[in-house]
């Protein structure tokens, strides 16, 4: 018996759910009982990673509820010398090799993103355990959201009167669209698709927002609240509730059920480094002399 591919899609990540799992094997537990404890015997059973005495043939598998995914994890002898020869003579493909430590801590990260991310998704519904707090944190979306954040960048531009602010001002502006173009190109990439249990209830959407990772609201939140650290002279407690806002905006996507907890983190992570890049490719009129001799025209 060899691999069963647990989807046709090339990236790390498992698509949407189907209703039934991908392999049903008798013995087989979910990985996520080995990440709880439950699981020593699967865990020995499969030989550990990178053990190379058995051929493990590993699946992902997602649960009736769709709350989580874990893998299916069973074993054959490579060679018995107990086999038939009929058995022997059996056609079949080649054995599957022992999956690596590394794909195999990737999927128990992956099994309690979605486990982790299922209990956090309190207010993907109105139904919802915080199906009340919706609102409130659906004004959270658009406080994170591009439109509003190009929009009042553009028209601070047309305003300000002070060479300094509109160096400033035109390099948020930059790094706006940065940050739009590199999600889309990562999130194209990657394709994760959002959590199944999410509302297609956004406000305005790009057509690669269909998928998930990364969250565009973290790595925004994230980058400008940087930005504005850097830029802005603001009083401590200013200062503090900035880094709160590009927090709880990243959390809400997860509340609302929006993205999975890796989404999210990976989007402050790199929403991080894009401030690094917007640092480095800083427009100045030294550096961007035609740009701003256009521009004060
Ligand atoms: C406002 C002005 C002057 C121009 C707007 C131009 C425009 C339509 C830009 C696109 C902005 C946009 C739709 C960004 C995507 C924001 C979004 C929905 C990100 C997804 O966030 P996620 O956290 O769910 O990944």
């Amino acid at each position: 018996m060899g691999q069963v591919p647990p989807n046709k899609s090339t990236t790390p990540f498992p698509p949407s759910p189907s209703p039934r799992p991908a392999l049903s094997i008798p013995h087989a537990r979910p990985l996520v009982s080995m990440v709880t404890g439950g699981g020593r015997a699967e865990s020995r059973e499969a030989g550990g990673c990178g053990s190379g005495s058995t051929s493990t043939s590993t699946s992902i598998e997602r649960s009736r509820s769709g709350a989580t995914y874990g893998v299916l994890s069973h074993t054959m002898p490579s060679s018995s010398p107990r086999s038939s020869p009929a058995r022997r003579a059996e056609p079949g493909p080649s054995p599957s090799p022992t999956p690596s430590c590394t794909a195999v801590a990737l999927r128990s990260l992956l099994a309690a993103d979605l486990q982790a991310s299922r209990r956090l998704g309190v207010c993907a519904g109105e139904r919802s355990a915080w199906g009340s707090a919706r609102p409130l944190l659906r004004l959270l979306e658009v406080s994170g959201h591009g439109v509003p954040w190009l929009a009042g960048t553009l028209y601070g531009l047309g305003r300000s009167e002070s060479p300094a602010g509109r160096e400033v001002l035109l390099n948020l502006l930059f790094a706006l669209v940065l940050d739009i173009v590199l999600v889309a190109v990562v999130k194209g990439l990657v394709r994760r698709r959002r959590p199944t249990y999410n509302k297609m209830d956004m406000f305005v959407t790009i057509s690669v927002d269909k998928y998930s990772f990364p969250s565009g609201h973290a790595t925004r939140a994230a980058m400008v609240c940087r930005f504005v650290l850097h830029h802005l002279v603001l009083a401590i407690p200013l200062r503090v509730l900035v880094v709160l806002w590009a927090f709880i905006v990243g959390l809400s996507r997860v509340m609302l059920g929006r993205h999975n907890v890796t989404d999210v983190v990976f989007g402050f992570i790199m929403g991080y480094m894009q401030y690094s890049l917007v640092k480095y490719f800083w427009l100045s009129p030294l550096s961007a002399p035609t740009l701003f001799a256009i521009w004060n025209q």
